[in-house]
């Protein structure tokens, strides 16, 4: 039952995936909505597949999500035009330039042409592509790339961006750059879920971070709520981290 008026950008509850072992293993997640939430976790923790079933790519063994009220397993394409999902291997049309592919992403939207145009003009600009609207993008740097797939995801206005390790590979003036259009994004009242490794980007951008192991949210707050929750005194994000994740092992 689709409820709407939701406050919550995303609701998961005792979401579960197994392949040969459980990977996400019945997983509770709120984020709320005009929040930034980074989740954190070891290398296998589940976060990838948490998302892939969040944006409907990987089908859950059991739980729900839900999207701004929308269930988005009984309506996944009314989930699909809330949220924007940035993979960190992004597909790209290579024979496309810029324009033409945001021109073709909006379509499949229902954008209007003139209202995309000027999205995908504004996108390109905020993003550094602009000198580059209208070359072919099989020649782009992974960076380029992955900016370009950024401008697609947010060409239909999205009210929740989930994004993937989406500062692998970019250089520091390309990393500045998508964190102000996320920033920017969050200020006007979207809602961002991102998994990273780069602990400085969860520490300095997100409103609460996640911390997953084994498939469960094994932690979760503002990063001082973690310190304390760790015992890690004013330690520092990547020292509460470890801490956190080994306390799990060792209780495992
Ligand atoms: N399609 C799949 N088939 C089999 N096993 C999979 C598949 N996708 C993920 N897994 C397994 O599920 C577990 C969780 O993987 P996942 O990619 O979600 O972790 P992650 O937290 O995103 O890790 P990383 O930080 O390395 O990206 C791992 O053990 C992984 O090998």
């Amino acid at each position: 039952m689709n409820d709407i008026s939701s406050p919550l950008a995303l609701k998961i509850r005792g979401l579960a995936k197994t392949f040969e072992r459980p990977a996400v293993d019945g997983l509770d997640l709120t984020v709320l909505g005009g929040e930034f939430y980074t989740l954190l976790g070891p290398n296998g923790a589940g976060k990838t597949t948490t998302l892939r079933m969040v944006t409907g790519l990987q089908a859950p063994d059991r739980g729900s999500i839900s999207i701004f009220g929308v269930d988005a397993l009984a309506d996944p394409i009314g989930a699909k035009r809330i949220m924007a999902w940035v993979s960190d291997e992004p597909m790209l049309y290579d024979q496309f330039t810029p324009m033409e592919y945001l021109d073709f992403v909006a379509g499949l939207w229902g954008v209007d042409p003139g209202v995309a145009e000027t999205r995908a003009r504004e996108l390109l600009s905020c993003l550094g592509l602009a000198p580059h609207a209208d070359e072919r993008c099989g020649p782009f740097s992974k960076g380029m790339r992955q900016k370009l797939a950024l401008a697609g995801a947010l060409v239909h206005e999205p009210r929740l961006i989930i994004l993937d390790e989406p500062f692998t590979g970019l250089d520091a003036a390309s990393s500045r750059v998508v964190k102000d259009v996320l920033r920017e994004k969050v200020r006007a009242g979207c809602s961002v879920i991102m998994t990273t490794h780069i602990l400085e980007v969860a520490e300095r951008m997100a409103d609460r971070i996640g911390v997953m192991a084994s498939g469960r949210l094994i932690a979760e707050g503002r990063l001082d709520e973690l310190r304390l929750r760790a015992g890690a005194g004013d330690a520092s994000l990547e020292d509460t981290f470890l801490t956190l994740v080994a306390q799990e092992q060792a209780a495992a």
